[in-house]
């Protein structure tokens, strides 16, 4: 059968709430949720087999936007589809793909890494794999309360496998982080197999359907050959045998934070679009007091609060899409054995995923800002996109965490240089930092990126020599590196800030040279308003480290507004342009016929207490001390 995706899944009718799902209970969420993740699952299983083909362009990303309208909160089988089975692709030897690679598999899996005592820290991980070569068996243990697992998605109804990150022990030794595939839930009756405590943890701020639990192991026994053995061995007799650089565990944390930037480019189109049609459509006070009153879209502070958002959409877009093919390339050349590029990988995941989580949520937020207090209201969808990307600053490394990890990596560079040691060539900056080779500015977007890269160089010496202060002082290592951790983050973020506009700039240029003329224009109008956006909010930087002058600055401020000034007929068009139904923004503000007052209506009569016209607990609490005051 021949089908279009986003049509074919529309069309079936038990996907779609009669119920707005606010109303319902938390059981009542996650059953309705997991009905709707049965059905997409069964659809993907499907095209997988080919039983059905599809006719439209898919990516990765567009089928997930479908699950995000019919979910409107998040499927259940996030981490079985976007983990689990990416994890055993990655990691799994050949031959273990072949036996749980199977598009029939009964296994409903999640990703077991996080425990109530240890998150970002994963070396502190206190689930025990223990090798018993007797039996040929590893045995997986929880040795106390804060070495329960806590957080997997999927985790605390629905999976009924898992892969579990544990510490591996043999004959007393132990050789650190693994991952393991574990049965914790029978197939048949999905009972909890003996050994296994599991359940789900309650209410969150957002992710309220994505079960995430909980999951104790009591001597839990598998077999030798469950241990994801693509990188690293252990043999029958209990022989270790080593992977070929020790982070390859950490592959799929990798991968996620490469996909995420993409993700959350979706959801700021997502806020976008809400907050940019509903501000073409909502009038507000005259600006002329001859006149009538104004779209809000024309007071230039509010394209100051949207146009950014969008702007922001498409650099993480062409950011996410540029990171997903040096992780390609990278994974290729670690097929081959070459891990010469992984550091680099990794350090740009790790401040990418940061400044793209932190950057969505504060967007989003100032989107439904933007709405006023209809903002405020669930119906308009901005909540629930909030409460889902705030989310993505803590999950699969936390901001500052992660932000410390490129640190070091710029550290790395920076002594390198401070030793006029050679540099690779896209640090080169760093070594005319030190000569002061300062460019003259230019108040372009060219120069903005070489005033970032100044940026990024000044406080990585600032850091660098912090951290060298306090070793000088005596400090060990790792207290002088905790002492200088706030001006360490600061350089990451700069860097993560350099990068975003170098490539989105770099990139959109030679996009101009493929696409019509018009749409050329509009295009580096977007992207020169991101550069200036950015260069104006860290003008105090600038002035430090660039060559930037205060007349320069004010030449910015009045280009910036110059640019919202060009971008305000073509705004909505450019989030129309995103091209997001409907049913998947799930917004009365948002809507492409801009009925915004009657769509409102429409969800007001959902609610459950307009059902009757007198509330029954009138009569039971309102009535008997009303009534009594009276008499
Ligand atoms: C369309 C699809 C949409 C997708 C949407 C997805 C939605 C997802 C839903 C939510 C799912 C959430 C899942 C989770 O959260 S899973 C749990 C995630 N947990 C974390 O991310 C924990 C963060 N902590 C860490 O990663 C590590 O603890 C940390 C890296 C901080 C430190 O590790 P460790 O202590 O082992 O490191 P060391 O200090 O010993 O060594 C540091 C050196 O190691 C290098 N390194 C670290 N990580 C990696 C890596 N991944 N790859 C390569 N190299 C790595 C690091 O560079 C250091 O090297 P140097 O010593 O040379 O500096
Ligand atoms: C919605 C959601 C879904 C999740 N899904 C999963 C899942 O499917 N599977 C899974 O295994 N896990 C999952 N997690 C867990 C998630 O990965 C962790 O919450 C995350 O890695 C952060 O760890 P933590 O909670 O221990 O925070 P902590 O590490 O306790 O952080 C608390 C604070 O301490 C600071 N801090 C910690 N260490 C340092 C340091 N070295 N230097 C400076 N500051 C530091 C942090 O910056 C932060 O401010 C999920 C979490 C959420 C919120």
């Amino acid at each position: 059968m021949m089908i279009h995706t986003n049509n074919y899944i529309l069309n079936i009718k038990e996907l779609w709430d009669d119920v707005p799902e606010e109303y319902l209970s938390h059981k009542e969420r996650y059953e309705n949720a997991i009905k709707k993740a049965f059905i997409v699952l069964k659809v993907l299983r499907q095209l997988h087999t080919g039983n059905i083909q599809i006719t439209d362009h898919r990516t990765p990303t567009n089928v997930y936007s479908i699950q995000d309208g019919i979910f409107r909160n998040v499927n259940p089988l996030l981490i079985h589809i976007g983990l689990f089975w990416s994890t055993i692709a990655a990691q799994a030897s050949t031959e273990q793909q072949a036996e749980w690679l199977q598009p029939d598999s009964s296994m409903i899996g999640t990703y077991v890494q996080t425990e109530l005592g240890h998150g970002s820290f994963i070396r502190g991980i206190e689930t025990t794999a223990t090798y018993d070569s007797t039996t040929d068996e590893f045995i997986l243990h929880t040795p106390r309360l804060s070495a329960y697992k806590w957080w997997p998605g999927g985790l605390g109804n629905t999976a009924n496998a898992c892969l579990v990150m544990a510490q591996l022990y043999i004959n007393g030794t132990c050789h650190g982080l693994h991952i393991f595939l574990a049965q914790i839930r029978d197939f048949d009756t999905h009972k909890p197999l003996p050994g296994i405590k599991v359940g789900e943890i309650g209410p969150k701020m957002g992710f309220n359907t994505a079960d995430n639990g909980f999951l104790g192991f009591d001597n839990h026994r598998i077999p030798r050959t469950n241990m994801l053995m693509k990188n690293v061995q252990v043999l029958r007799d209990g022989t270790y045998v080593k992977p070929k650089h020790d982070k390859l565990t950490y592959g799929s944390m990798l991968l996620t934070r490469v996909t995420l930037i993409s993700d959350l480019a979706y959801q700021l189109s997502k806020a976008a679009t809400i907050a940019v049609r509903y501000s073409a459509v909502r009038r507000q006070s005259p600006i002329k007091s001859n006149e009538p009153e104004r779209q809000i879209l024309d007071f230039v502070s509010q394209q100051h609060k949207l146009f950014i958002t969008i702007a922001s959409s498409h650099v993480y877009r062409v950011v996410g899409l540029w990171m997903w093919n040096s992780h390609k390339r990278v994974t290729a050349d670690i097929h081959e054995g070459n891990m010469g590029q992984l550091p680099e990988l990794h350090a740009l995941a790790c401040c990418l995923k940061a400044i793209s989580s932190r950057d969505a949520s504060a967007l989003v937020e100032q989107c439904r800002l933007a709405c006023g207090g209809h903002g405020y209201m669930m119906a308009s969808n901005l909540p629930q996109i909030y409460a889902y990307t705030t989310a993505a600053v803590t999950y699969e490394g936390e901001y500052t965490v992660l932000l410390l990890q490129t640190a070091r990596y710029l550290v790395k560079f920076w002594r390198l240089a401070a030793e006029h040691k050679p540099l690779p060539q896209n640090f080169a900056y760093f070594e005319d930092y030190i000569k002061k080779n300062f460019e003259q500015w230019r108040n372009s977007p060219e120069g903005i990126i070489e005033g970032f890269k100044a940026i990024v160089a000044g406080k990585t010496k600032a850091a660098y020599d912090t951290l060298q202060c306090n070793l000088r002082n005596g400090r060990e290592f790792e207290e002088a590196w905790n002492m200088a951790s706030v001006q360490l983050t600061n350089a990451s973020e700069a860097y993560a800030r350099s990068l975003l506009c170098e490539v989105f700039w770099k990139e959109t240029v030679q996009l101009s040279t493929k696409v019509s003329k018009s749409l050329a224009i509009v295009l580096e109008q977007l992207a020169e308003l991101y550069l200036m956006y950015w260069a104006l909010e860290k003008h105090g930087d600038l002035l430090l480290y660039s060559t930037i002058s205060r007349n320069d600055i004010e030449a910015l401020q009045s280009r910036y507004e110059e640019l919202l000034a060009l971008i305000r007929p073509n705004a909505v068009g450019l989030v129309d342009a995103f091209d997001i139904r409907d049913e998947v923004l799930c917004s009365t503000l948002g809507a492409y016929d801009g009925r915004v007052y009657e769509r409102m209506m429409e969800e007001a009569s959902k609610s459950p207490l307009n059902e009757d016209v007198v509330n029954e607990s009138f009569h039971k609490y309102i009535r008997p001390v009303t009534m009594k005051n009276k008499l």
